[in-house]
């Protein structure tokens, strides 16, 4: 079958590692720290450099009028973050920043791709590990090239679950989301983890390394490309009341499979966060 995005997910790789190669660099200096939301909210020169370098190599191969771009920084900067039905580009250029900062080793490059609303590829690369994941819609997901594949496990008893705790630190939300993880702690599941990138752990649950990752208050660029790629290993994406998954809802639950899923939703307690697309939506 006719392969419509085939050049811009080729791009997408090899921009991906070009960006990852700035941050392995960038790493190995001093870094400093500026904030945005909050005091936990990291941002560097380097997020705000990658970005403009992958959204320049993006124009330059595909030029201005035709795709459009939602990416961390900018958005940080006051454009827009509107999904339409052209070709969009959504991305995160440093994946973990806050681990970048501190030299844990888990920082990803995001790269996802939709078009009439619907998700096409996805490239993570995980650029400390140098492990380059990636999926288009109906072509299955790799690491390094190998197929991958979510874990079979379907006894959550037996399973990791993984979760973050985001950056909004009031104590409201703070006490859900570890009464959350307490609850599903409790079950009892094997581990509780996190990587700190949200883009990375989704890739952990393509690979089967464990059974589901949630968060409440990620963005669209932090789960874009690893949506492509859980999906495309054989996982399934839900909000987290079970509903359908909404990209611009910043609710997500990844899991291996419907019965993990559903178990975790069950423990799940929800607050509220304000859609990436709220601005537009409004008016
Ligand atoms: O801001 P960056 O791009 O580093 O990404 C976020 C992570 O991806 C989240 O899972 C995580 O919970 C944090 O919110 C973190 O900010
Ligand atoms: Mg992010």
């Amino acid at each position: 079958m006719e392969d419509p995005w085939k050049r811009e997910f080729e791009f997408a790789v090899e921009v991906a590692r070009k960006a990852g190669a700035e941050i392995r660099k960038a790493g190995e200096s001093e870094i400093r720290v500026m904030t945005k939301s909050c005091t936990v909210d990291l941002v560097t020169k380097t997020d705000e450099r990658v970005e403009k370098i992958i959204i320049g190599s993006l124009k330059e191969e595909f030029g201005e009028g035709t795709h459009c771009f939602i990416g961390e920084e900018s958005v940080a900067k006051g454009e827009a973050c509107v999904l339409t039905d052209k070709p969009t580009w959504i991305i995160d250029p440093v994946d973990g920043t806050t681990n970048f900062v501190h030299g844990f080793p888990f920082v990803a490059v995001s790269i996802g791709f939709a078009v009439n609303k619907e998700l096409e590829f996805g490239v993570v690369y995980s650029c400390l590990e140098d492990k380059m994941y990636k999926a288009q819609k109906g072509k299955g997901a790799f690491c390094n090239d190998e197929p991958i594949q979510v874990s079979d496990v379907q006894d959550i008893k037996k399973s990791i679950i993984i979760s973050e705790h985001g950056v909004d630190r009031s104590p409201e939300k703070v006490t859900k989301i570890f009464s959350t993880m307490q609850k599903i702690l409790c079950i009892p599941v094997h581990g509780l983890r996190g990587s700190g990138t949200a883009a990375t752990n989704m890739c952990l649950v393509a690979c089967g390394a464990v059974e589901a990752f949630f968060e409440i208050g990620i963005h669209c660029w932090d789960i874009a490309a690893g949506a492509v790629i859980v999906k495309e290993a054989g996982g399934l994406l839900l909000d987290v009341n079970g509903g359908p998954f909404d990209l611009m809802s910043r609710r997500m639950v990844s899991a291996n499979s419907d019965t993990i899923a559903q178990r975790i939703i069950k423990e799940i307690e929800i607050f509220p966060v304000v859609r990436d697309d709220a601005l537009v939506q409004k008016k």
